[in-house]
């Protein structure tokens, strides 16, 4: 680990029932960075996540964050821990019977003890820093899912996060939100100094504002670096290249076949389909939902 690494595994191992997800598994995900994590579907990538967090742990070898031992910390760490850490899962749903800006205020009224006319500042700058000030006072049912997911994203960012987790931040969302979102997430983290984890199927799409790349198959990580560092790889590299070539052997479903398609394109390794990227983004997210 270096000290530029806020989140690391080490050596990571880790089963559900009889079937390993992690075997052994060393990833290095630098900090004020955005870090994309891809690989086809049922590979680990949400489970990752879980272990960032802490809601499971290894059964051997150890996940840091921001040096802490997630695994062996004491709750009181733990709970510290999370505090710094902001999540946008794309179930992440808002409180329907609270306004936009209520649900922005929920995390500090519950987890700090600002006194009231500081929430409603908190809450006007994270509103704005997503540009939906103007829907404060609106019910989730009156807003398009776009300006959910944003009023969401506010919420994670409530109080003030030095790590967001993104879990399909995109899905179901039409292409024109897709691109906010991507600026959203790429200046937030410039502005706010976050650290981001970023796992999404719209390959395309994450490798433009991903720094740093971490793919992931069975069971083990087949490449990790930069957008230009893995196009280097990839002819050395037969995981990666199978990977990028088609589906695994054990992924035959229409998703990992999709998956091993973008991520071919967005590396620029293959044409682009004859499509505007907007059409094309379009369409994969019909074929997601
Ligand atoms: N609670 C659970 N109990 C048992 N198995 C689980 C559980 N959660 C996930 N799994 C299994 O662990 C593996 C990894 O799941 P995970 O959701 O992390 O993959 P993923 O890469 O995020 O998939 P996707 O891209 O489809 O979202 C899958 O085989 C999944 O079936």
């Amino acid at each position: 680990m270096t000290s530029d690494s806020y989140i690391t595994f080490e050596n990571v191992r880790f089963s559900r029932g009889r079937k390993c997800i992690f075997d052994g598994v060393n990833i290095a995900i630098p900090r004020g960075k955005i870090t994309a994590i891809m690989g086809p579907s049922g590979t680990g990538k949400t489970t990752l996540l879980r272990l960032i967090g802490g809601q499971i742990k290894p059964d051997s070898g150890t996940v840091r964050v921001d040096g802490l031992d997630v695994a062996r910390a004491s709750s009181k760490s733990l709970l510290a821990m999370r505090r710094r850490l902001g999540m946008l899962f794309q179930n992440g749903a808002l409180f329907t019977d609270l306004t936009a800006a209520e649900n922005v205020a929920f995390p500090l009224r519950e987890h700090s003890r600002l006194p009231e006319p500081m929430i409603q500042r908190m809450v006007t700058l994270k509103l704005q820093a997503v540009g939906l000030l103007e829907a404060a006072g609106q019910m989730p049912a009156a807003l398009s899912g776009g300006m959910a997911r944003r009023v969401a994203l506010a919420r994670a960012l409530a109080l003030d996060p030095e790590l967001m987790l993104y879990d399909e931040p995109f899905t179901g969302q039409d292409p024109i939100n897709v691109g906010v979102l991507l600026r959203l997430i790429a200046s937030l983290n410039q502005a706010l100094g976050l650290t981001s984890v970023l796992v999404s199927h719209d390959v395309t799409e994450a490798l433009s504002i991903a720094d740093h790349v971490v793919v992931i198959n069975q069971a083990r990580i087949v490449a990790s670096g930069s957008p230009d560092a893995l196009r280097a790889e990839m002819p050395g590299n037969p995981f990666l290249r199978q990977f990028l070539e088609g589906a695994p052997d054990d992924d035959q479903s229409e998703l990992g076949q999709r998956s091993a398609r973008t991520f071919a394109e967005a590396l620029g390794l293959l044409p682009r389909p004859d499509k505007s990227d907007a059409a094309a983004a379009a369409s994969r997210h019909r074929n997601v939902g």
